[in-house]
């Protein structure tokens, strides 16, 4: 009877990784890590200071030579963490629509890969933790006690995505994207993302387009049991 000492949970933008990750390490007193954040704030100092994103050996350099620090949440704003890097709270900066454009290609250049994989496995290797990214449970943590893989149809993703906005900027604000601008981006992330997004063999795939956070927080608490 062991508890899993690593949840990998995996998955395409809008699954619902980051919101299913908090509940599910909150519910088990574990830990809660979520990678696409380590990307996006490489991304956002990549734009800071008008990096090529194309040039992988110097956006390499960068991840390499630039510490993210992420802690618990202190403001209480609605962030599931803070993240700091070169001294700027960066939480809300890197959800803007310029940082989502961004961070896939970089993402893409293996030299920047490398850097934050082999910091993603420092702390995943602490145990006790929910970790949430696109190849947790295939490359980061490949022995993870419990692989999970959510995903929803490119409609509800953007959908999910979309409302978010809504309710963070407001209705009638003139910079809300439409739900099909957001779709466009969310497709287009797809794309680029696919080639680092398989589902680890071992990964249980949980569809979410007629399930609710609840009901897919249960599913995985089932797996969790079931592991135990
Ligand atoms: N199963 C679900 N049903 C409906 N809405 C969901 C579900 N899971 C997540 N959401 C909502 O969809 C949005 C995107 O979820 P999020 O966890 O940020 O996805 P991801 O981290 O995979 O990009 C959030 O506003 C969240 O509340
Ligand atoms: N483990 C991970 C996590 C994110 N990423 C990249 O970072 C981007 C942002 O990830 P995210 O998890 O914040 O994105 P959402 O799914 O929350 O929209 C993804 O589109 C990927 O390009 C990655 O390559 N590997």
């Amino acid at each position: 009877m062991r508890e899993p000492g690593c949840i990998a949970i995996d998955g395409p933008a809008g699954a619902g990784k980051s919101t299913i990750g908090e509940h599910l390490a909150r519910r088990l007193g574990y830990l809660y890590c979520d990678t696409g954040a380590m990307y996006r704030a490489i991304a956002w100092l990549a734009l800071q200071k008008g990096i090529d994103l194309n040039d992988g050996p110097t956006l390499g350099k960068l991840a390499e030579q630039n510490t993210i620090l992420i802690s618990k949440p202190e403001i209480a704003d609605g962030r599931q963490y803070t993240v700091i890097i070169q001294g700027h709270d960066i939480t809300w900066d890197i959800r803007s629509t310029q940082v989502g454009r961004a961070v896939s290609p970089i993402s893409a250049h293996p030299q920047v890969r490398s850097i934050l994989i082999a910091q993603q496995r420092t702390i995943g290797l602490q145990g006790h933790i929910v970790m949430v990214g696109r190849d947790i449970g295939s490359v980061v943590m490949p022995d993870a006690d419990l692989k999970i893989y959510l995903t929803a149809s490119l409609r509800e993703r953007a959908r999910r995505r979309h409302t978010e906005m809504v309710e963070r900027m407001g209705e009638h604000n003139p910079a809300l994207p439409s739900l099909e601008e957001v779709m466009s981006d969310v497709e287009r992330r797809d794309n680029t993302d696919r080639k680092n997004m398989q589902p680890a063999q071992d990964a249980i795939i949980i569809e979410t387009d007629n399930l609710g956070i609840e009901q897919v927080l249960d599913k995985i608490c089932h797996y969790v049991e079931g592991n135990r």
